[in-house]
């Protein structure tokens, strides 16, 4: 993974599926081409196929499961992820909860298969119980933020400034981004002068009249907070 990062988390809006998906896949990658930055796509299950054909940003689905190919109905196996292009998976989003040695067989699962991981914690002390575990990346949201449009980076800063404290002392490597309630250029900028390497956003984009100009001011102020 590359920084700074704008992962787009699609979760599951109307404009989560179909042509309206890959118009906002295919908006990030032209975002990431302009700025030089890392854009990941999240996009639901049934949806990462057909994206990860058709742009050649990294596609990471919102969940999967600790398997191998076989007899495990209704699960989404790490190993056909793979098969599918996919570049890495979200763990443990606050809208989707595991318990930590859940967490700890996805990661695990994943690195075996060459797959890049982005855990997600609510809280400072669980972002440093996460990062022992040494996933790619991080992403520290405090759930009373997520979908509210008031940025965790503006409201509550010294989450994130306690997450980075905590996490480096633990791990001088994942990758930590900031997510909950991030909605403007400002406050990606925010997020990475408070020290960390992008932001996870959904709301923001998938709701928007423009997905497409959402997602090119906050990839543009990534990339110039991200050099200062
Ligand atoms: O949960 C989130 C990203 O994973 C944050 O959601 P919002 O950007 O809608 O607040």
């Amino acid at each position: 993974m590359k920084t700074p990062v704008l992962a787009i988390n699609f979760k599951v809006y109307n404009t989560s599926f179909g042509q309206k998906a890959v118009d906002i896949a295919k908006a990030g990658e032209k975002a990431a081409k302009e700025y030089g930055i890392e854009v990941i796509v999240i996009p639901p299950a049934t949806e990462l196929r057909r994206i990860a054909s058709e742009v050649s940003i990294p596609v990471f689905a919102q969940h999967a499961d600790p398997y191998d190919f076989g007899a495990y109905t209704g699960w989404l196996p790490i190993a056909a992820l793979k098969e599918m292009n996919i570049k890495g998976v979200l763990v443990n989003h606050s809208e989707h909860r595991l318990r930590l040695d859940e967490i700890v067989a996805i990661v695990e699962a994943a690195k075996k298969h060459g797959l890049e991981t982005l855990v997600c914690a609510d809280t400072p002390i669980a972002a440093a119980a996460v990062a022992a575990i040494k996933p790619t990346a991080l992403a520290v949201e405090p759930p009373e933020l997520i979908g509210t449009g008031i940025a965790v980076s503006k409201a509550k800063p010294e989450i994130i400034t306690n997450t980075v404290q905590k996490v480096r002392e633990v791990n001088k490597d994942v990758i930590i981004l900031t997510g909950a309630g991030i909605s403007t250029a400002e406050d990606v900028e925010a997020a990475i002068r408070l020290g960390t390497a992008g932001v996870l956003v959904a709301s923001a984009i998938m709701k928007a009249q423009n997905p497409e100009k959402v997602i090119n001011d906050m990839a543009m102020a990534a990339a110039k907070a991200y050099r200062k």
